[in-house]
């Protein structure tokens, strides 16, 4: 891969500590096993909105997939469809989501709510028409991250023949993805005004907004720091996470991403209260290496992990991992 584009896909905010500290964080937690607990065979479905999947790790949303790899975003929706899990679709998206979705599904659609109300309710409605099941919506970028790998390597706009498919408007023409520091709680009411979607909050690290969120009738959370793109000198997500489950006290779904490179990483986060996981990075290095095929192994090899690690701690179901299985190591 050309080494900017690289860096755009590796690289995190300022000094990148907080992509460092998902990592990190969840180097400091340990497993407390359970014995004797005859779980036989595990069972991994899970529900997420009234629909099945075979694994609780979702795929999250990412930038110009065209930058990894020839088929795109469609073909990563082709591996996440073969491994049982939903994908979610970046507004910045190199392809419509109209082709991305006759490549694979369950589908949801990431949203950054846009000034233009009109334009806006206009990419939801498409989202909506190609089968997304799902509305996610961006809430961590009133602006836009400042990440100085792409400042040094001047990156600032795709290369020639790509662009955000999904920002075109009716006239044709691609409009650039716009952070609106003037969004508040009322964009979420609005927004349901425009969607009968599940609509998800993602980049949600305080408990104090997950109980704002609740009030304001949302649908479901992700816990994420933008993986370390975003504030930098955010918490870790894994960190984050305890307090917002206890907040939202199940009364909806609560996922989390951020820093997830094995089964046992899922066990932890399942085990503070998420109901499930996405996975950003290991899914993109996974296209660019080998495609769809590739990204459904990678995924599949993770759920293998959290089978596995399952099993070692005495867990039959997700439901089975409770808090008290994670320790603060000495
Ligand atoms: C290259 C790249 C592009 C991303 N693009 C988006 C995006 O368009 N919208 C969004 O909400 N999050 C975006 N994210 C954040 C991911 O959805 C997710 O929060 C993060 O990658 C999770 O951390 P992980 O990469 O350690 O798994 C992007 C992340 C990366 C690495
Ligand atoms: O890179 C990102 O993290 C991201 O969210 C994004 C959003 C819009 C355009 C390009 C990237």
């Amino acid at each position: 891969m050309n080494p900017v584009h690289a860096d755009f896909f590796a690289g995190g905010a300022g000094a990148e500590r907080t992509l460092r500290g998902n990592l990190a964080a969840f180097d400091r937690l340990r497993i407390v096993p359970r014995v004797l607990r005859a779980t036989g065979d595990r069972d991994l479905r899970t529900t997420l909105f009234g629909a099945g999947l075979a694994t609780p790790i979702l795929v999250a949303p990412t930038a110009f997939h065209l930058l990894a790899h020839p088929g795109g975003e469609a073909a990563t929706a082709q591996g996440a469809a073969a491994a049982g899990t939903v994908m979610v679709v970046s507004m910045a998206a190199t392809q419509p989501v109209e082709v991305i979705a006759r490549a694979g599904g369950p589908l949801w659609f990431q949203l950054y709510p846009q000034p233009d109300p009109g334009f806006t309710a206009s990419v939801v409605k498409r989202a909506e028409a190609a089968g997304c099941r799902a509305l996610v919506v961006t809430v961590d970028s009133p602006v836009f991250g400042r990440r100085e790998r792409d400042l040094r390597n001047g990156f600032t706009e795709l290369p020639a023949g790509l662009v955000c498919e999904n920002m075109r408007d009716d006239t044709g023409r691609v409009r650039d993805i716009a952070m609106d520091a003037t969004a508040g709680w009322d964009r979420i009411g609005w927004l349901r005004t425009v969607t009968g979607l599940p609509i998800l909050l993602k980049g949600v690290l305080h408990p104090a907004d997950a109980r704002l969120a609740v009030e304001h009738g949302v649908d479901g959370l992700i816990v994420s720091n933008h993986g370390g793109r975003q504030l930098d000198g955010a918490i870790a997500t894994i960190d984050a996470l305890p307090a917002v489950a206890e907040a939202v006290a199940k009364r909806i779904p609560v996922l989390v991403d951020g820093g997830i490179r094995r089964g046992t990483d899922v066990l932890i986060a399942l085990a503070r209260g998420a109901d499930a996981v996405l996975v950003g990075r290991p899914v993109l290095d996974a296209l660019a290496a080998g495609g769809a095929t590739a990204v459904r192994d990678r995924l599949r090899e993770l759920t293998a992990e959290l089978d596995h690690a399952m099993a070692l701690a005495g867990a039959r179901r997700p439901d089975d991992l409770t808090p008290d299985l994670v320790a603060v190591a000495g």
